[in-house]
């Protein structure tokens, strides 16, 4: 058996020439299209690569780019002018503040200083909270992103064992809410550094979320045969990008996305998905 190619490329191509009819419509009617703000800080590669796939992205489905680049020096209070400038500019319908931030910087205070309204990410501390309570609110863009992708080849999400591995800000932590939602209704057991008998976890799995960073953690005795396995996982290795399932894992799985071609790209289709719902939201109630 070989896996099913959950094709998080195509998948993403199809969402942005839906999200472009509506960016059209949009921007017909207001007389501008929606705009996406990034606000980068420092040097690092990973990152610039990362902001610059976004904007081609916005490109291609006509939504605005503003880019805000701070060098990697930047003060809290710098990053901080930013934010209020990207809050107070009506051309920003929606903007993110790449992560990690240089580590002198103080993340939580960037986020929570953003307007909720132009979250793009969902990774404000108020819509992070909406989440909890299960109340409408812009969604993080990878859990969105895994669900779409589950959803669009007909994966089934009702009563399934899924195992997130990986308990950070932007995936393993917020996914479990979206699939334990009642529309989702799985079942999601949280894994990390510290579990125990992390293959017993996997094995009874039917998805597999690997968000953990650790280069081929997942080999393919550990899955039950057929389980959906999703890498989210990305390490830079002198051999280029290394995600955190082993390739073998393909012979057993039921349905695979890989890394890279899998997540990463629904990720950033799904920032877009959030900007235009941003944007349709602002157009409805001016
Ligand atoms: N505020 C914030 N929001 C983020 O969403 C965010 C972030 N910070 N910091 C870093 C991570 C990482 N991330 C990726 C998105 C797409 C790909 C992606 O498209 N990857 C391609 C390959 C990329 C390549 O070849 O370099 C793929 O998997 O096919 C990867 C990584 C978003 N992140």
């Amino acid at each position: 058996m070989t896996a099913q190619l959950l094709d998080g490329k195509a998948t993403a191509a199809t969402i942005r020439r839906e999200l472009a009819e509506r960016v059209a419509k949009l921007t017909a009617m207001t007389g501008r299209p929606p705009g996406l703000g990034t606000v980068l800080v420092g040097d690092d590669p990973g990152s610039h690569a990362y902001v610059a796939g976004k904007h081609r992205d916005c490109a291609q489905v006509g939504i605005a780019s503003l880019r805000r680049e701070l060098p990697a020096d930047a003060t809290q209070r710098q990053v901080e002018d930013v934010i209020d400038e990207l809050n107070a500019d009506p051309a920003c319908t929606g903007y993110i503040v790449q992560l990690p931030l240089p580590r002198h910087l103080d993340a939580n205070a960037v986020l929570a200083r953003m307007d909720p309204a132009k979250d793009a990410d969902g990774l404000h501390p108020v819509n992070l909270g909406r989440l909890v309570l299960g109340v409408d609110a812009p969604l993080p863009c990878t859990p969105r992103g895994i669900v779409e992708l589950l959803r669009r080849y007909d994966v089934p999400l009702a009563g399934a064992r899924v195992c997130v591995i990986g308990r950070g800000i932007t995936v393993g932590r917020p996914i479990g809410l979206l699939l334990t939602r009642r529309s989702e209704n799985a079942t999601v057991t949280l894994c990390h550094t510290g579990t125990k008998g992390l293959a017993w976890h996997v094995r009874e799995a039917d998805i597999v979320v690997v968000a953990a960073g650790s280069p081929g953690l997942i080999t393919k005795d550990m899955l039950r045969p057929g389980a959906a396995v999703l890498d989210v996982g990305i390490t830079r290795t002198e051999h280029g990008l290394v995600g955190d399932i082993h390739p073998e894992a393909a012979e057993v799985a039921g349905w695979l996305a890989p890394m890279p071609g899998g997540v990463g790209p629904m990720t950033r289709a799904m920032l877009l998905a959030n900007v235009v719902e941003a944007a349709e939201r602002n157009a409805n109630t001016v």
